[in-house]
């Protein structure tokens, strides 16, 4: 039996797998707050995130039916770009500043700047640097928060902070470390130059952690928390990885030819490479996977966190919302949403905030605002597959995870929209499937299991979720995007 953990930005879930049987013997989640203030600050508690692993490790079991001693080995998922900054005694000097944090968009513009604008940050780190990428966190807390910054004696981010919490270890790997924008995703080692430009004063030796092989343990679990657990001796911990990553091998995208999209707090779409990927498109993320490869992405901030925004304004609970989305035509009646609310990365908009257009006296109510901002959100996920071009050429199905992807209207929305057939995993928190794969690989590994193997035996696709684009709908969509662009166009020239 093997553990996945994936500590999403709502939520910390667990799921409980059993690997000879092929199946998932329980699930189980506990929320985290979200500390937000003015200018864009998204902040959290890392110790928020280890009550919650807790409360959701010992319910996944109990509803699994298993016992803690039964388990071989733990694989940890995380929210990318989270700046974990610990002092020497492993203490947060700040709360972790999220990925959908965008009060360091001026330290982002001025460390884009100096490192010799888009075409310099992609001959020095393979990718061009984003405000939520961990670099320009750093930056900002080196220039507010100068007592802090002074006591870091270690960086890392939220999967290495649950591993060092279970293991002592304080490791890293190249998936989610080509988030931070002081990695060479090509070479997959630390850019040790861009490093000192970001925090000069800090010893990248002592404080970044050590770079592990997807397929490395990053340790095993120490005797303190395995008595907490009620685990036996010698648990593994995988090396673990970005959620996006992990959400990956959870949708068996771990070769050339099929999306992962993810419909989370954020908007996710990528496709795996077998090589480094230098697309020279700003927004494109040429991050690697947390398999060995590489795992070009596209980031939307603004996907459930406004879909509930709106939701919650009219004091709806998901079923009625649901059902409100449905009952509003394609297109919500001209009503366009560009839903930034927390600012966006996928068009580069830092500082936006959300437009509501298109509104007049006939068609301003609830149904087609619900449908708008689905839409919004959506429409922003296929501008993105666009942005990934041949990146993702061949594709012919799009494997649909995060919370969003339980929505059947969400679903069949998401094929009309991109033409594409839609099909989700059984589980839909791939992230923490993905996890729990890859602790099962790193601890058989030696006895000649693959990646590959694992994958076959434990994803399944979900029959009954499977959505394919209505001819009807992908055409009125046409029509439908047109405007959206229009608007974002609209957008940029009013920046
Ligand atoms: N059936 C549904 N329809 C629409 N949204 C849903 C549905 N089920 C869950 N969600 C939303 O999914 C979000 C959580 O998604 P999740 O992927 O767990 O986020 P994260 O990993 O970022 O914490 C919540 O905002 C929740 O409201
Ligand atoms: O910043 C990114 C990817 O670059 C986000 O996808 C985070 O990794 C958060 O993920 P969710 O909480 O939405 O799953």
């Amino acid at each position: 039996m093997y553990i996945g953990v994936d500590c999403g930005t709502q939520s910390t879930k667990v799921v409980v797998v059993d690997v000879e049987r092929g199946v998932i013997l329980g699930e189980a989640s506990r929320p985290h707050r979200l500390d937000e203030g003015e200018n864009g600050r998204r902040e959290q508690a890392p110790s928020e995130w280890l009550a919650a692993l807790k409360g959701a490790f010992f319910s996944a079991l109990e509803r699994a039916g298993v016992n803690a001693s039964q388990i071989r080995g733990i694989g940890v998922s995380g929210q990318q770009h989270g700046m974990v900054a610990l002092d020497a005694d492993g203490v947060p000097v700040y709360p972790a500043k999220l990925w959908c944090d965008t009060e360091t968009s001026a330290q982002n513009s001025d460390l884009v700047a100096r490192l010799g604008g888009e075409a310099g940050c992609l001959e020095k780190l393979g990718l061009v640097l984003q405000t939520g990428y961990t670099a320009s966190k750093i930056a900002w807390l080196r220039e507010h928060q100068p007592d802090a910054y002074r006591r870091i004696d270690n960086l890392l981010l939220p999967h290495d902070y649950l591993n060092f919490w279970l293991t002592g270890e304080r490791v890293t790997e190249a998936g989610d470390a080509s988030g931070t924008g002081y990695f060479d995703t090509r070479t997959r080692r630390w850019q040790l130059e861009v490093f000192a430009e970001i925090a000069p004063e800090l010893d990248p030796q002592r404080v970044l952690p050590h770079l592990l092989e997807a397929h490395e343990p990053a340790g095993i679990v120490r005797p303190l928390i395995a008595r907490e657990l009620g685990l036996g001796d010698n648990v593994v911990v995988s090396s673990g990885g970005g959620d996006n990553m992990l959400g990956a091998i959870g949708t068996g995208n771990i070769t050339p030819g099929l999306i992962t999209l993810s419909l989370g707090t954020s908007g996710t779409v990528c496709a795996y490479s077998p090589e480094p990927i230098l697309c020279d498109n700003a927004m494109v993320a040429n991050f690697c996977s947390s398999t060995g490869g590489w795992l070009p992405l596209i980031c939307t901030m603004n996907v459930t966190s406004a879909t509930t925004r709106i939701r919650e304004l009219f004091g709806l609970d998901l079923t009625t919302f649901s059902d409100l989305v449905a009952s509003a035509p394609v297109g919500a009646e001209g009503v366009t949403v560009l839903p930034f609310f927390n600012g966006e990365r996928v068009p580069m908009l830092p500082d936006a905030s959300a437009d509501f257009l298109g509104l007049n006296s006939i068609n301003t109510h609830q149904a087609n605002l619900c449908r708008a901002v689905v839409e919004g959100a959506t429409l922003g996920l296929r501008y993105g597959l666009e942005l990934l071009g041949d990146l993702t050429a061949g594709a012919s199905q799009i494997r649909l995870i995060g919370g969003g992807a339980n929505s059947p209207v969400w679903r069949q929305m998401v094929a009309d929209i991109t033409g594409t057939e839609v099909i989700c995993p059984e589980i839909t928190d791939a992230a923490a499937l993905g996890a729990a794969i890859q602790a099962a690989w790193c601890d058989q590994r030696a006895q000649g299991v693959t990646l590959e193997a694992l994958c076959n035996r434990l994803v399944h696709l979900d029959a009954q979720s499977l959505a394919e684009p209505n001819l009807a709908r992908v055409e009125a969509y046409q029509e439908v995007y047109a405007r959206y662009t229009q608007a974002l166009k609209q957008r940029h020239q009013n920046v």
